[in-house]
C-alpha cells in the first residue's frame, strides 16, 4: 500500500514539473512522450492556465484546447492535428513549433483552437502504429476491433473532437461559428508532387474552392478528391460536424531530428496566421494553380495471397498506361484509364484495407 502510493506521488510529481516546464516553453512534445498511456485522474485535476489573452487546457496527453478571452469575427472553431501515424514527425514538429509561438507570447490565438499529437504510443517506437492503424478507425469503426491502445485512442480522439465542436467545457455557447479540421500526415514513399491533400468525400456538397486557395497558401497545390465515407480523421470532422477537413501530406516521413523544417515554411506560416486572425490574402481559386485527381477508387488486400505489382521504388502519382495488372487477389485490379496514377502503394496492410489508392487528373 505505501509502495503504490509513493509510486502514484512520484508519478504526479513528475507529470507536475512537466507541466509547470511546458507552460514556460511550450514544448508539447517533452510534455507528451514521457505520459504516452493518457493522464491519470490525479493528473487530471485542473490542467488549465492562462495566456496572454486566452486560456488554454490540457484534455489528455497530446490533447490541447486554447481558447480566447474573446473570439475575433467570423467566428471558427479550428483542429490541428498531427502524429495520428506515430513516425511521421514533421507534423509534430509544426504543431510543436506553433506552440511553443503561442506559449511563449510570440502569438495570439483569435480562433478556439484544439491541438493534437495523435498516437504517442507508436510516436515513441516511431512507427505508423501499435496495433491498429488508427486512421481507419474513426466514425466508430473502432468498435469493431478487438480492444488496443488504438481502439481506446481513436474513441477518446473522437470525444474530445466532438465535444470540442460543440463547446463543452468551453466559456462560450455553442454558436455558428464554422469549424475546420487539417489533419497533418508524411507519406511513406516519395511522391512525384510533394506535397498533397486528400478532399474528404463531401456527398452532395460541393468542394470549397476557397478551402483550395487555403490549401495552396499551406504550399499544398495537388488536391485528391475522396470518392466515399472512410475511417479516416479528416472525413469524421468533415461528415459529423460539417468541417472543412483535409488529409494533408506534407512531404515523406522522416524521424525526429531528420525533417528540414524550412520545408514547411509555407503550411507552419499559414495556419498560425489562420489561429490568429490575421489576412491570409489568398489568391482566388484557378485551375491553372492546381494539380487535381479525382479518386477512382481503392486497390483493396482481400487475402494473404494478394500481390501488388508495384515496386518499392515507385513513387507516389506514378502513371500506367490502361490495361496494366497492377494487383493480383480474389478479384484483380487492372488500370481502365490511361494516365491512371497510383497513390500510397503498400501491399503491407490488413486484409479488406486499402493497398492503393488510383487517381485520375482533373478539374474543377
Ligand atoms: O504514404 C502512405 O502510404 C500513407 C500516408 C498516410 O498516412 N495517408 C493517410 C491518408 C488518409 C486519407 O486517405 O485521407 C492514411 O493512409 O491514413
Ligand atoms: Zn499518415
Amino acid at each position: 500500500m505505501t509502495t503504490n502510493t509513493s509510486l502514484i506521488d512520484a508519478a504526479s510529481v513528475e507529470f507536475t514539473e512537466a507541466f509547470n516546464a511546458f507552460k514556460e516553453t511550450g514544448d508539447f512534445l517533452a510534455l507528451t512522450q514521457p505520459f504516452e498511456q493518457g493522464l491519470t485522474n490525479q493528473e487530471n485535476a485542473d490542467l488549465m492556465f492562462s495566456l496572454e489573452q486566452a486560456t488554454a487546457k490540457l484534455l489528455d496527453t497530446g490533447v490541447l484546447v486554447i481558447e480566447p478571452n474573446e473570439l475575433a469575427q467570423p467566428l471558427k472553431n479550428i483542429v490541428i492535428s498531427s502524429g495520428i501515424h506515430g513516425n511521421e514527425t514533421a507534423p509534430i514538429e509544426i504543431v510543436n513549433q506553433m506552440l511553443k509561438d503561442i506559449v511563449q507570447g510570440q502569438r495570439k490565438v483569435a480562433h478556439r483552437t484544439l491541438f493534437i499529437i495523435g498516437n504517442p504510443v507508436s510516436m515513441n517506437i516511431s512507427k505508423r502504429f501499435s496495433v491498429e492503424n488508427l486512421n481507419r478507425l474513426f466514425c466508430g469503426k473502432y468498435k469493431d476491433i478487438a480492444p488496443c491502445y488504438e481502439k481506446e485512442r481513436a474513441e477518446k480522439l473522437e470525444s474530445y473532437v466532438r465535444n470540442f465542436f460543440n463547446h463543452v467545457g468551453s466559456n462560450f455557447a455553442p454558436n455558428a461559428a464554422t469549424t475546420y479540421h487539417y489533419d497533418l500526415h508524411t507519406a511513406i514513399r516519395p511522391s512525384k508532387h510533394e506535397k498533397f491533400a486528400i478532399y474528404p468525400y463531401q456527398g452532395d456538397k460541393p468542394w470549397d474552392k476557397e478551402q483550395l486557395a487555403f490549401m495552396r497558401a499551406c504550399g499544398v497545390n495537388t488536391i485528391l478528391f475522396g470518392h466515399a465515407p472512410s475511417g479516416t480523421f479528416s472525413y469524421y470532422s468533415s461528415a459529423n460536424f460539417s468541417a472543412h477537413a483535409f488529409t494533408v501530406e506534407l512531404g515523406k516521413v522522416r524521424g525526429f531530428g531528420e525533417n528540414d523544417m524550412s520545408k514547411f515554411a509555407d503550411a507552419y506560416n499559414t495556419l498560425s496566421a489562420f489561429v490568429s486572425n490575421e489576412d491570409l490574402k489568398l489568391k482566388a481559386f484557378d485551375n491553372a494553380d492546381f494539380n487535381l485527381f479525382k479518386v477512382l477508387g481503392d486497390i483493396t488486400k482481400y487475402t494473404d495471397n494478394f500481390k501488388l505489382n508495384v515496386a518499392d521504388d515507385v513513387s507516389n502519382f506514378t502513371d500506367y498506361p490502361a490495361g496494366t495488372l497492377l494487383a493480383e487477389d480474389e478479384q484483380n485490379y487492372q488500370t481502365s484509364h490511361e494516365g491512371e496514377s497510383i497513390v500510397f502503394p503498400n501491399a503491407n496492410v490488413g486484409i479488406n484495407q486499402r493497398a492503393a489508392l488510383m487517381v485520375i487528373p482533373c478539374q474543377l
